[in-house]
């Protein structure tokens, strides 16, 4: 695991809220057993459709983000699935992203497609706070536990996102049996989103591995770059969060086909770019609600 004082301010005290949280839910003693809805058919299925396969996140806040979402997460979540996401990452983080157990638990129950439950897992105990169907773990932050988590996960019937950011941590991954990997763009030592992360870490990892590029996807052309670079699907929180969460899933998932539309109007590979606010100028033309 990083030496704690390269980690951003930010970051030292989410892990730190991690580590408490841990060692108070140790007593409890229970231990989850879930029968999870399928991520990979979830992707395949939006695939199917002309769907990009994207992980639209409720995320109340965040350390890089001003302000707070207060909208009740059950109507973001459903809007979300509205707007054709394939699945869904709900933070249940508390003190620095507003998230909940409570809040993924309503959700899970209120959506029909597979949840993510987005939080800093160090410890098994932290396994058992809730049931969701896949969880995340973040190699920088596991070490040399990612096994054992990955293997404590499975057994209570978890898929696994293992989070990724450079080549080592890929080859760690890999060596634990971790086969849906996502490569987080941001990086969490200094909070900085670059998505020539993605671009440099994907040709490394195997062809039967499941790819998500994580964070600062937000145009239409950050879609393509990603996709061009290999993502079998997109996590996507702050550019979905930030205004009308249908409307803005339905942007992003709609990219491939609105782009189709156009290749077949013009018969060329002419396509409207997203401006600086992330707003399309073919938009009108080729979006129908889906
Ligand atoms: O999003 C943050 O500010 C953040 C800060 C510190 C640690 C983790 C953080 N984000 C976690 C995530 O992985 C993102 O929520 C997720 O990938 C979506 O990112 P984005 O689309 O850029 O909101």
């Amino acid at each position: 695991m990083d030496d704690p004082d390269e980690l951003a301010p930010a970051v030292r005290s989410i892990l730190s809220a991690a580590r408490e949280r841990a060692t108070a839910r140790a007593a409890a003693g229970e231990t989850v057993s879930v029968a999870p809805r399928d991520l990979s058919a979830a992707l395949e299925r939006a695939e199917a459709d002309g769907r990009v396969p994207v992980i639209a996140e409720v995320k109340p806040t965040s350390p890089t983000t001003e302000g707070a979402r207060e909208d009740d997460p059950v109507a973001l979540a459903e809007g979300m699935v509205a707007g054709g996401a394939a699945a869904l990452s709900v933070l249940t983080e508390p003190e620095h992203f507003g998230g909940s157990v409570d809040t993924l638990e309503r959700v899970r129950d209120a959506v029909d497609v597979p949840v993510l439950r987005k939080d800093f897992v160090v410890d098994e105990a932290q396994l058992d706070a809730v049931e969701s169907d896949v969880v995340l773990l973040i190699a920088r932050f596991v070490g040399d536990d990612l096994p054992d988590l990955l293997a404590a996960a499975r057994d209570r019937g978890f898929q696994v996102l293992v989070e990724v950011h450079d080549r080592e941590e890929l080859e760690r991954a890999l060596d634990a049996g971790a086969t849906t990997i996502g490569v987080n763009n941001r990086d969490l030592a200094e909070l900085v989103v670059d998505l020539g992360t993605f671009e440099s870490v994907a040709p490394h990892a195997p062809d039967d591995a499941t790819l998500i590029a994580e964070s600062g996807i937000g145009s239409r052309g950050d879609v393509r770059r990603m996709r061009a670079a290999g993502a079998d699907a997109l996590l996507v929180g702050s550019a979905i969060m930030d205004g009308d969460v249908e409307a803005n899933t339905r942007r992003l998932v709609r990219t491939e086909a609105a782009d189709g539309a156009i290749d077949a109007d013009h018969g060329n590979d002419a396509r409207g770019d997203d401006d600086a606010n992330g707003e399309s100028d073919i938009r009108d033309a080729t979006e129908t609600p889906t």
